[in-house]
């Protein structure tokens, strides 16, 4: 995962900036209230530990906290170019019943688990935080090949931590990013391990599907569809296909990205970059657009960079971005994109 959702350094516990529907009660103490605890009137504290956790390992509780927990800055459905289907899909599906869990149930009830593929740097985890964010619920966001190498021997207690967490934040969305390598349907030379992984995994979801009240949603993001096996794909009912982004969406990314630098890109010169950018993925635009804004900083003087002043660095011109575009490829192939297309014509959930 790249770009602005991955960014932002995450903290233990901090508070996030999230909408109205955002509650946030850390269960583990901070720092300053262990510190200054006793000075204040404790019977007004929140209750800091909760129950639910009690079996659980504080240090794991705050490995997830701290790294999985996403604090970063909200995303707006406006920040996601293109993808229309995929946006009013999730909305109605999704974002609506998490807010209104009264009129969303019985044959209305969300889905407690969704599948986003399509080729990488397509949006896939800017769509999971802004379900996040516009839903109110809490965001955790973990990349499931972490889970079997990172923590290794620990992924199994993670996963059944991660759920019980989200569970004492509810509403909350827990996001994984290369389900695929969680969910592989290889069996043969799987170790024991990320099988022990796997099906914890499977009980968990099942777990949450089956307690209607639970408004946990699992998202599931992934650039290799086809391995996933059938019970996994059973269970993530909502299968979309988050593809390239077209003409009007590549257009949308540069004019949001140039609006915050100073530039003279004019009308015609910014429809022929879009034009020439057939196949390019939503992360090589902004791969291109990062490229491009070096432009001017690379026709400075080397012997006036040190003294040189913000407004004397020129704007960005359309020659920058005839000059990037030498170098930022495409980064996904045709071949790819017809795997992509035949795995949606077959199992995925739209147009
Ligand atoms: N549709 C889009 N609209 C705006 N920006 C986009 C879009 N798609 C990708 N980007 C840009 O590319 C970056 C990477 O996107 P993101 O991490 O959401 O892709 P992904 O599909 O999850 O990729 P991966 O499969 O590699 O994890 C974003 O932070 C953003 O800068």
């Amino acid at each position: 995962m790249a770009g602005m959702a991955g960014t932002v350094k995450k903290s233990l516990g901090a508070n996030r900036p999230r909408g109205a529907f955002s509650k946030f009660v850390s269960p583990i103490p901070r720092q300053e209230e262990e510190e200054g605890g006793a000075s204040r009137n404790s019977s007004q504290e929140p209750q800091i530990m909760d129950e639910r956790l009690k079996n659980f390992e504080p240090k794991i509780i705050e490995l997830i906290m701290s790294e999985i927990m996403d604090h970063g800055p909200p995303v707006g459905w406006d920040d996601i170019a293109g993808l229309e289907f995929a946006k009013t899909t999730i909305k109605e599906i999704v974002v609506w019943p998490m807010l209104r869990p009264d009129i969303f149930v019985g044959l209305r009830g969300p889905p407690k688990g969704i599948l986003l593929f399509g080729p990488p740097g397509t949006g896939k985890t800017l769509i999971g935080k802004c379900i996040a964010c516009q839903s109110g619920a809490t965001f955790f966001s973990i990349s499931a090949s972490s889970l079997t190498s990172k923590w290794v021997g620990e992924g199994e207690k993670m996963v059944r931590a991660l759920f019980a967490i989200a569970r004492c934040h509810q509403p909350a969305v827990i996001f994984i990013d290369e389900i695929d390598s969680l969910l592989s349907q290889r069996t043969d030379g799987e170790h024991d391990s990320s099988r022990r992984i796997k099906t914890e995994f499977l009980v968990q979801l099942d777990g949450a599907a089956t307690a209607a009240e639970d408004r946990i949603l699992v998202v599931g993001a992934t650039n290799r569809p086809q391995e996933i096996d059938e019970a996994a794909r059973r269970r993530l009912a909502k299968r979309l296909y988050i593809p390239l982004p077209e003409r009007a969406a590549r257009q949308q990314i540069i004019t949001n990205l140039m609006a915050r630098e100073k530039n003279q890109l004019r009308e015609h010169e910014l429809k022929s970059v879009v034009a020439t950018t057939e196949g390019f993925s939503g992360a090589d635009m902004t791969q291109l657009c990062r490229e491009a804004a070096l432009g001017p900083i690379r026709s400075i003087h080397l012997s006036d960079i040190a003294t040189v002043t913000a407004d004397q660095v020129r704007p960005i011109l359309y020659s920058d971005f005839q000059e990037a575009l030498k170098t930022v490829r495409p980064s996904v192939s045709s071949k790819d994109l017809e795997l992509y297309e035949e795995w949606n014509k077959t199992f995925g959930c739209g147009r």
